[in-house]
């Protein structure tokens, strides 16, 4: 039984023959010399002497109860053994189809229309009636296309299509080990700090994932694309769920495979991403909610970090010399969170310009976040002090959990590969000022009520407060449909929906739409009557009852 290998058996003696030094693996693992075994490995015709090391080797692969290891020819040789460690499915667990077969029509067993194919779920051999022609076994019988491994410019090594393929082709099954999530986390950052610059820990379900670092099929060589010919696809294969490499489109052979790894980041190293793709967004895991937190929380008042700030390319020999756009002067962009940087431009602006527009674009930042500088220093060009007054630090639901939200929906997190680090740049998460409070927790926003404090006109004051309240219930619509929405995207995680609901994305849309155009129309309203209409003389009588005095006084002078 080849499937979803935890472990291997040793070779059977009657393999061994004779010795040769260890290989350097693709990868860069080396062989460990444990539980030493010697075998014969038949690749691509010609044979050639290996050691193969059981349990605790970078051995390729569970193919047809086989262990694939590389050979210098960049081929695969096998050596047979039998994985173990595959729960047994319970006979009432067993799902039987409809299908019969009909010599004349070969589809009848078990192609598109079998109810088992519909739900993604192999048929069990012994239980299917379309017995021995059941075509619904992929998995199982390791009907992978043939495909081969080269060596990339940049990206370690790949995997290249070795015949042509067809769209919605089974590929190749993501072998490895099965661990749970925390056990994931664990050995990510262990990896990461052994230097171990590749990821292989993809997410299998809400709690387990399968690391191929070790021990895994060749499915594990396949790099990232933003704009992936492949794609991952969850089947369940005797009861337990499986993660397969499927081609989203004709693939011709000679081609590079690549899915969309929607990796998952958590701090450590930013890799730049070389898919090449018109589209890319730059970096592994760009998209990923930690990296936009990351990036997110220090784009205030510290660059260093930024995602704009760390050059695409190591010099500038290494960049592009496409020229996409061309400007004479300094331009300003202005983000989507509202700040504005100024770059000077050269004449001709290069891809990684280009990229810098489209990673800011990508950063989705609610208007909660927006310090709105230009309406309080003009308005009260006041001590430091009070702008604390002015600046609520209230955070109902902070950008990091609607930013969660966001990424979550917008996430196809059928697979994601972790990057876990203790690196430099995790203590750059909680920064700290000199008060004690984290900087993330300083989420600054205009109190409405301190404004109209300033405000003579009692309309004025009206309609601050009125677009407030509105702001008000439009926020705390958002925060019952975070609530009404967290088990669907909960339940998304745990079973193998590749993607929640439209209906379910459609509804947070909107409600964040209402939600920014509430906040529009109050910092509007706040921006015109802060500069149109007449502040409040120094002295004159608090317009809300109980209202501090001083506060005014300082806020006029
Ligand atoms: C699952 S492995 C893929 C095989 C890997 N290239 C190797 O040589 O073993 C994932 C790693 O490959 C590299 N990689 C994959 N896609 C990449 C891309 N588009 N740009 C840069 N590096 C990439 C990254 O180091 C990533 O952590």
């Amino acid at each position: 039984m080849p499937l979803r290998p935890l472990d291997w058996n040793t070779p059977d003696a009657s393999q061994v023959s004779e010795n040769s030094p260890n290989e350097a693996l693709p990868n860069g693992l080396e062989l460990h010399l444990k539980n030493r075994c010697k075998g014969t490995i038949n690749c691509d015709g010609h044979e050639r002497s290996a050691t193969i090391v059981t349990k605790d080797t970078p051995i390729y692969s569970s193919m047809n109860g086989s262990i694939s290891v590389p050979c210098p020819c960049v081929g695969i040789g096998q050596l047979p053994t039998t994985p173990v460690g595959h729960k047994k499915q319970k006979e009432e667990d067993i799902v039987i189809c409809e299908c019969k077969y009909e010599a004349n029509n070969p589809d009848s067993a078990c192609g598109e229309r079998c109810l088992n194919v519909l739900t993604s779920t192999e048929c069990t051999p012994g239980y299917c009636p379309s017995d021995i022609y059941c075509k619904n076994q992929r998995f199982q019988k390791c009907e992978y296309a043939k495909s081969k491994l080269f060596k990339t410019e940049g990206r370690g090594w790949g995997l290249l299509a070795d015949e042509t393929i067809k769209a919605g082709q089974f590929i190749i099954e993501y072998c490895g080990e099965v661990i749970s999530w925390k056990e994931a986390r664990r050995r990510s950052q262990a990896y990461e700090t052994l230097g171990l610059k590749d990821a292989f820990i993809i997410s299998l379900n809400a709690y387990e994932s399968i690391d191929a670092t070790k021990k895994g099929s060749l499915a594990r060589f396949i790099n990232h694309s933003c704009q992936p010919n492949c794609e991952t696809r969850k089947w369940t294969v005797l009861g337990e769920i499986r993660v397969g490499i499927f081609a989203k489109q004709d693939i011709s052979a000679g081609t590079e495979l690549a899915y969309d790894y929607n990796f998952e980041w958590y701090g450590g190293a930013k890799v730049r991403c070389l898919c090449g793709a018109v589209g890319c967004s730059g970096f592994l895991g760009a998209k990923s909610r930690g990296f936009q937190e990351d990036t997110y929380l220090w784009e205030d008042d510290d660059d260093r970090y930024s995602v704009e700030k760390i050059p695409l390319y190591d010099s500038e020999e290494d960049a592009p010399s496409s020229k996409l756009l061309k400007t004479t002067d300094s331009s300003i962009i202005e983000f989507s969170n509202g700040r504005k940087n100024e770059y000077s431009m050269p004449m001709d602006v290069g891809l990684e310009s280009v990229h810098r527009l489209e990673s800011a674009a990508l950063v989705v930042v609610p208007l909660d976040s927006v310090p709105m500088e230009g309406v309080v220093v003009e308005a009260a060009k006041t001590e430091v002090s009070e702008e604390k007054q002015l600046y609520s630090q209230e955070t109902p639901r902070t950008f990091a959990q609607n930013n969660a939200m966001i990424s979550r929906i917008r996430s196809n997190s059928a697979c994601r590969n972790y990057h876990v680090g203790p690196s430099p740049l995790s203590n750059k998460r909680s920064p700290h000022y000199p008060n004690g409070r984290s900087k993330h927790l300083v989420q600054k926003q205009v109190d409405a009520k301190v404004v109209c404090q300033l405000l003579a006109s009692k309309e004025a004051r009206e309609e601050v407060c009125n677009y407030e309240k509105m702001k008000n219930q439009a926020t705390s619509q958002l925060d019952s449909l975070y609530n009404e929405i967290r088990p669907a995207i909960e339940e998304h995680e745990r079973d193998s929906q590749d993607s929640v609901s439209t209906s379910v994305a459609e509804k947070w849309i909107e409600a964040s739409c209402l939600k920014l155009k509430a906040e529009f129309d109050l910092y509007s309203s706040i921006i015109k009557n802060v500069s149109c209409t007449p502040r409040r003389a120094r002295g004159e009588a608090d317009p809300a009852e109980g209202d501090n005095e001083n506060e005014v006084k300082y806020l006029t002078n």
